[in-house]
């Protein structure tokens, strides 16, 4: 199971989460309470093991800004999280050259009423026949709120969607996770990575030793129901 951290804002919370086995680390670009800036990220990234991916998370920016933040940020991955461009994965799939992986955010509006299993499953589908992603992270959409919800999507509305779609992507489930419920969405959804930002914090911004190490433990330990 992969384990993303995600908004980590300081090197001691990003640190820790690293000694305890995150997989990759987030950093949030996007406007938040856990915003930061590629100067700061870049005083981060240096002092990573070089095994954890260093994600940043980005909405409405075009291609070369991406990019040049990325670069700037020391990152290894970036994580659309705004609405599905296509033409934008494609520019940064060229500009990026398989150096920089991408990961691409569908979400799942919470407050639907089952609309949004087509339009997921098209996206899915989509994406899987372009090519130019190979990891989709599936977030709650709350309101007009895209990430850092706290909030969990309809776990049961999207099992089937997400198991039959596209077996060909590496789907990663967030949006509300915290140690109390890694272990069951990962049972239920059977998902090939998760990822988590206020469920393992203290305050905004901040993390929580204990719930970090708690989440990732629960991660580790889980184990799949047969879907
Ligand atoms: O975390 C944020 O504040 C945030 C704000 C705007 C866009 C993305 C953001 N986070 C990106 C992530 O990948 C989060 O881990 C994901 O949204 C889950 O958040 P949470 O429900 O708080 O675990």
């Amino acid at each position: 199971m992969w384990i993303k951290i995600c908004a980590n804002t300081n090197l001691d919370d990003a640190k820790l989460a690293a000694d305890l086995g995150a997989d990759a680390l987030g950093f949030v670009f996007a406007a938040s309470p856990r915003r930061v800036t590629s100067a700061e990220v870049a005083k981060i990234t240096p002092h990573l093991p070089a095994n954890v991916e260093r994600v940043g998370v980005f909405q409405s920016l075009d291609a070369y800004e991406i990019a040049r933040a990325s670069h700037e940020a020391g990152l290894t991955a970036v994580q659309l999280h705004s609405g599905v461009d296509f033409a934008l994965l494609q520019r940064l799939h060229k500009l990026f050259a398989g150096q920089v992986s991408l990961i691409q955010t569908i979400h799942w509006q919470v407050d639907a009423d089952g609309a949004d299993t087509a339009i997921v499953a098209a996206q899915l589908r989509r994406i899987a026949a372009d090519g130019f992603v190979s990891r989709v992270l599936i977030d709650s959409k709350v309101g007009t709120k895209l990430g850092g919800t706290g909030i969990s999507f309809d776990w049961d509305a999207a099992r089937t969607t997400l198991a039959e779609v596209a077996p060909e992507l590496k789907l990663i489930v967030a949006g509300g996770l915290r140690p109390e419920n890694v272990a069951e969405a990962i049972q239920r959804l059977n998902p090939w990575g998760v990822d988590v930002a206020s469920g393992v914090e203290s305050e905004p911004g901040r993390k929580s030793p204990e719930k970090l190490a708690a989440f990732i433990r629960k991660a580790r330990e889980s184990k799949v129901d047969s879907i």
